[in-house]
């Protein structure tokens, strides 16, 4: 390790931490090194140079303040390979990230994601619906991976996929009414692909070992998983954009963002190429997040009976029976507003956010962060402080009613923010808008519509939820668990249904172009209703 380094773990010659560096669940390794180390340490991965920042006060200066020079993200052949550098979330810092970055804030403000409130409450009252009808069943269709094909899982499915047709929507303007949606489908195949490719250790160590770049591809498997993905990716992509482009030229608008960049392409200097992965990444950012949130949460209201209960008690007394929660109704609910925020905490999906990668040399308190430094900026830790939390590892909204940050009492948490869950610096979400409105929305629903309560043994005792049962990658919510999910009164049951019927004329406008299997899906649930 370099003199000026901050600390870190002992190294070894040439590897210097590589042999010690965790190949999954990497932030539970990174929070036992900074309690350790401290909230600023180094990791040497050969001869480049990695920063983990644990403490609030750093990711505030080096990240938000000093974003300027923390704004990258580390070079990764494998990502080039399948993306050609545009996938915005991890392009490195240059022209085509800036215009890909320009594009998605000029179309995805505030102000557009209230004006895709009613296809997303559409949406959520469809998540309602079918886990209303259908909270435990087995899902259909193959290519779901095996680990949701079990009993009493049918809400991951239904969950993502109201991720997946919500985003597709705003962005496409092409819903998605099944799981089994072709594009629905295809989304989640090449995902699932993409996450292997991106997950540590699935490649060989090209970054280190350029060389390697040249073996031919026979030899090569990963060179042919890279192909596959570029080509599923950009099947998916460059189809919805088409379809956006012939409604758009036929004047059958509904209002979707890429609808916008398609009109203003010229404007943001975006060409074909660049405008098909805006829309892709999008859409990937756009999933699987949500998805992960709202499955957090649900395992935590029916791991923490206490906390579900408080809700209950508070959506009771302001929405009450006779009617669904609105956007309106959070300002009257601080409990749910701290539950929102409570969950965040206890299971942020971006655990060590996405890595940074410093474009000049910094110094902080007395370090030397040199040009070229890979950052991980660990939330987990962050969150999971005891120093900064009472008890971190107990799901306790309370504690976001007692401080504004949920600190312990006479702890200064003004070096946190709300937002740290969706990243630091110029590289925060740009979705964060439409993605709050989203979990804010299903989080006040699933509370008022329906108990969650662990499942039982065969001998009728509750099965204990395991909390840590998490996915592996740089994403990560819960591994499918059974839950038994009931409706909290027949009145909220027959409002569902009216809600779900209701939300009819809404859908249609996005429902174009739609395969056989899915017209005859919706005219029959139309019907039905
Ligand atoms: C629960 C919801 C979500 C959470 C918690 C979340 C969180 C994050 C985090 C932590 C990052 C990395 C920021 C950094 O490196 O500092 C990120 C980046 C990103 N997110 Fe989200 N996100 C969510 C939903 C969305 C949605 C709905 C979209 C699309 C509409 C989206 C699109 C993106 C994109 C494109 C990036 C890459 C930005 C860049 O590198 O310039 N996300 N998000």
């Amino acid at each position: 390790r370099e003199a000026g380094l901050p600390p870190g773990p002992p190294t070894i010659p040439l590897l210097g931490n590589l042999h010690v560096f965790p190949t999954e669940f990497t932030h539970y390794k990174f929070t036992e090194w900074a309690r350790k180390y401290g909230g600023i340490y180094s990791l040497k991965l050969g001869p480049g140079t990695a920063v983990v920042l644990t403490n609030a006060a750093a990711v505030k200066e080096l990240m938000d303040k000093r974003s300027g020079s923390t704004v990258d993200r580390p070079a990764m052949h494998v990502v080039d390979r399948v993306t050609g550098g545009l996938n915005m979330g991890l392009a490195r810092y240059n022209e085509t990230w800036s215009t890909l970055r320009r594009t998605a804030h000029a179309v995805l403000t505030p102000q557009a994601s209230v004006r895709h409130l009613p296809i997303q409450q559409a949406e959520a009252s469809q998540l309602l619906h079918d886990i209303l009808h259908q909270p435990e069943a087995r899902p259909s269709h193959s290519v779901i991976p095996a680990s949701f094909v079990t009993d009493n899982q049918a809400f991951f499915t239904h969950i993502r996929r109201y991720s997946n047709s919500t985003i597709m929507s705003v962005i496409y303007g092409k819903r998605a009414p099944r799981y089994e949606t072709p594009e629905t489908i295809a989304f989640f195949n090449v995902q699932h692909e993409w996450d292997a490719i991106l997950e540590p250790g699935s490649t060989p160590p090209i970054d280190l070992i350029p060389i390697l770049k040249y073996v031919p591809e026979r030899w090569a498997k990963w060179k042919r998983d890279c192909a596959r993905t570029r080509k599923l990716q950009r099947e998916l992509y460059f189809g919805l954009l088409d379809e956006t482009k012939e409604r758009l030229s036929k004047g059958d608008e509904n209002g979707s963002y890429m609808e916008e960049v398609l009109t203003r392409q010229e404007e943001f200097g975006m060409d074909r190429e660049i405008t098909g992965y805006l829309g892709g990444v999008l859409i990937d950012g756009g999933s699987d997040t949500t998805s992960f949130y709202l499955q957090s949460l649900i395992l935590a209201l029916a791991a923490y009976p206490d906390a579900q209960r408080k809700a209950h008690e508070e959506i009771d007394r302001v929405v009450g029976e006779h009617r669904m929660p609105t956007l309106d109704s959070l300002e009257e609910m601080p409990y749910i507003r701290a539950m929102i925020q409570e969950t965040h905490r206890f299971r942020p999906i971006a655990p060590l956010m996405a890595p940074h990668c410093t474009v000049a040399l910094e110094e902080y308190k007395g370090f030397v962060i040199p040009k070229g430094t890979t950052i991980y900026v660990n939330a987990w830790g962050i969150f999971h402080d005891p120093e900064l939390f009472d008890d971190p590892e107990n799901f306790f909204p309370d504690r976001y009613l007692l401080t504004e940050h949920g600190t312990k009492p006479g702890v200064d948490g003004s070096d946190l923010r709300p937002t740290l869950p969706f990243g630091v610096g110029r590289r925060i979400c740009p979705g964060r808008h439409l993605a709050q409105h989203s979990i804010n929305l299903n989080a006040m629903n699933l509370v008022w519509a329906f108990n969650f309560t662990a499942d039982t043994d065969a001998g009728g005792n509750p099965i204990k939820l395991d909390t840590f049962d998490y996915e592996r990658g740089i994403l990560t919510g819960p591994r499918p668990f059974k839950c038994k999910i009931t409706p909290r009164s027949k009145e909220k049951a027959e409002i569902i249904e009216r809600a779900f019927a209701d939300a009819g004329d809404t859908f249609s406008k996005f429902e174009v172009g739609l395969s056989p299997e899915d017209k005859e899906f919706v005219a029959k649930s139309r019907v039905r209703i």
